[in-house]
């Protein structure tokens, strides 16, 4: 069974950490310890976000940039790719390895197709790099010129242009690999966006969501599953208020329903659900979305979300 498995942002970043690589590099360790079995039932391609990656790696150039010239965002995509792939592929081996597990596991920088002309160009919305307070984001969104906005309640972030995923350039490398038996690391951070002229690609400033690249990868693979982890166990109606109520098993058209109905938040939930209905709609099998800490008690059917078309 070919399974695209997409981690989340905790799989490398806890709320109150400040994201140095000793922090990233034992986040990446747990993350390894909860989906390693997966390696041994499955065609896995592990698929990560890099939004604070990303952020800081920016940050990062644009702070040194009278000493050394600063990269454009769809190459410090390239770079967050590189360390983060690093970060997982290094930790997945070292479990295995202590498992008893014989798996190769390899990277694969990933470049996926964007429309030059989509509206998210001109529409910036994908938060990036730390968290900052109201009248800090404001201040710098003066001084430097960013975009700012709260994000899901957790403090006001940096935000950058987000296009729509259209097509994985590297779908057939990836399901060779798996074919011939490695475990993939792949369309980190939604993948490097690119736009086609004629034969030709070439990179454009955005960052695109982990959760709706995975989806593509997934249909354009033809994987049987779609697993997405987060920070909860399951997909819950009305989350954090007292009428909360978990979903154990939705169909798309459900899903599509709660989604118009409010029931998401853009910032959190709304992109895995939306990203679900997007590979069920393309021939998609199954989703779920669970917690790294859980995903063996869903996929032995105790919990979870699972949605079918
Ligand atoms: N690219 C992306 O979706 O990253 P995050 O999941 O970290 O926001």
């Amino acid at each position: 069974m070919k399974v695209v498995l997409a981690v989340g942002g905790n799989a490398l970043l806890r709320p109150g950490d400040r994201g140095t690589a000793e922090e990233q590099m034992l986040r990446a360790r747990q993350t390894a310890e909860n989906i390693y079995p997966l390696f041994q039932k499955f065609k896995v391609v592990v698929t990560h976000g890099n939004g604070p990656q990303v952020g800081a790696i920016l940050l990062q150039n644009e702070t040194a940039k009278n000493v050394v010239p600063p990269m454009p965002l769809d190459i410090c995509g390239a770079m967050s790719q590189g360390e983060i792939g690093y970060m997982l592929e290094q930790s997945f081996q070292n479990v295995l390895e202590e498992k008893g597990v014989n798996k190769d596991i390899a990277t694969v920088l990933t470049r996926v197709i964007v429309d030059e002309n989509d509206p998210a160009f001109e529409n910036p919305t994908k938060p990036i790099g730390p968290f900052y307070t109201e009248e800090e984001a404001k201040r710098l969104a003066k001084e430097k010129g960013w975009h700012v906005i709260e994000d899901s309640g957790r403090g006001w972030r940096r935000v950058v242009p987000s296009p729509m995923p259209l097509e994985i350039v590297e779908k057939d490398v990836i399901a060779e690999l798996l074919e011939k038996g490695f475990g993939v690391i792949a369309v980190g951070g939604g993948g490097i966006p690119v736009i086609r002229k004629g034969r030709k690609l070439f990179g454009v400033e955005g960052v695109i969501d982990k959760d709706l690249a995975s989806a593509v990868l997934a249909r354009d693979i033809g994987a049987d599953r779609l697993i997405i982890l987060t920070s909860v166990e399951k997909v819950y109606l009305n989350f954090g208020k007292p009428e909360q109520r978990g979903i154990d098993e939705m169909s798309v058209q459900e899903a599509k329903k709660y989604m118009e109905e409010g029931h998401f938040k853009k910032g959190s939930m709304y992109p895995k659900i939306l990203a679900s209905v997007l590979y069920l709609d393309n021939g998609g099998k199954e989703v779920l979305i669970t917690s790294p800490e859980k995903v063996q008690d869903a996929l032995d059917g105790k919990t979870g979300t699972w949605i079918y078309p």
